[in-house]
């Protein structure tokens, strides 16, 4: 896997998947690394290039101070885009990878082909939640909020159901560097990107989780109506619904990205 220089950050980059097919870009979750989007790999790399990266402060990539941006998040996906000299991509990115979609669809729109912003926000009526999360995260760690965290992003139905699959999300979830946790929360704090909307002219599908508590249905459709000509479709799940609901989530994705 490549780790490819973003303004002196290295950000851990796998590339797989179809040579010659049209590249898709998948943008993972706060507390996630590139693996959440292990459920729709096989399916994806038959008909896609596909990308997937490390947020700066996750995974394998460089965990420099904070607090980040929005705007930093995007610059990173550029760079990346013109490290691997790729002209354009399709987006798929879930709840901050939403975020990020939505800063790059609006201010990059040449580099984009259709996107999908997946249970996400473009702004919190109450952001006081991110400042007490990276309160208590200061004082206790990661493990502090764990508990919390999964049962956003997992049904409890689910949880019961696939207890591996959770545990797995779980450690992932933990073993999150916790200052790029942190410096992810403050981003979230100051999210505010309800202006943007209105300049995104990719063709979007937003999805929204029937029982996503962090990021409601009421907040995709928030989105989907402030994008010129996007759709919506919901989805039987939590937060993290590519997890959930691993079958109904790529098909909704090749679907849209191969429609014409
Ligand atoms: O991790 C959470 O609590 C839910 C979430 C909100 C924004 C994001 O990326 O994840």
């Amino acid at each position: 896997m490549p780790m490819i220089d973003a303004d002196g950050c290295l950000i851990n980059v796998s590339v797989e998947g179809r040579d010659g097919g049209p590249t898709l870009m998948l943008s993972n979750s706060l507390g996630c690394t590139l693996q959440m989007w292990e459920p729709q790999m096989k399916a994806l790399t038959q008909v896609f290039r596909v990308i997937r990266y490390d947020r700066r402060g996750h995974g394998k990539s460089n965990v420099p101070p904070g607090p980040y941006t929005m705007e930093r998040f995007g610059r990173d996906v550029l760079a990346i885009l013109d490290d691997l000299n790729i002209e354009k991509v399709h987006w798929c990115g879930l709840s901050m990878g939403g975020m990020v979609g939505q800063w790059l669809g609006a201010n990059a729109p040449e580099r984009f082909g259709k996107l999908i912003l997946a249970n996400t926000s473009c702004y919190y009526a109450e952001p006081t939640k991110w400042l007490e999360r990276i309160d208590v995260v200061k004082k206790g760690g990661i493990a502090a909020v764990a508990d919390a965290v999964i049962a956003g992003w997992l049904t409890q139905d689910f949880r019961e159901r696939e207890p591996q699959i959770t545990a797995k999300m779980k450690s992932m979830l933990l073993a999150s560097p916790v200052e790029g946790y942190l410096a992810c929360c403050e981003a979230l704090s100051t999210l505010d990107q309800r202006e943007m909307l209105a300049k995104i002219k990719s063709p979007t599908l937003v999805i929204a989780g029937r029982h996503d508590m962090a990021t409601p249905i009421s907040a995709g459709e928030l989105i989907r109506s402030n994008i010129p000509g996007a759709s919506m479709t919901i989805i039987d799940a939590a937060h993290i619904s590519n997890v959930e609901q691993p079958h109904a989530f790529t098909d909704a994705v090749v679907g849209f990205l191969t429609q014409r």
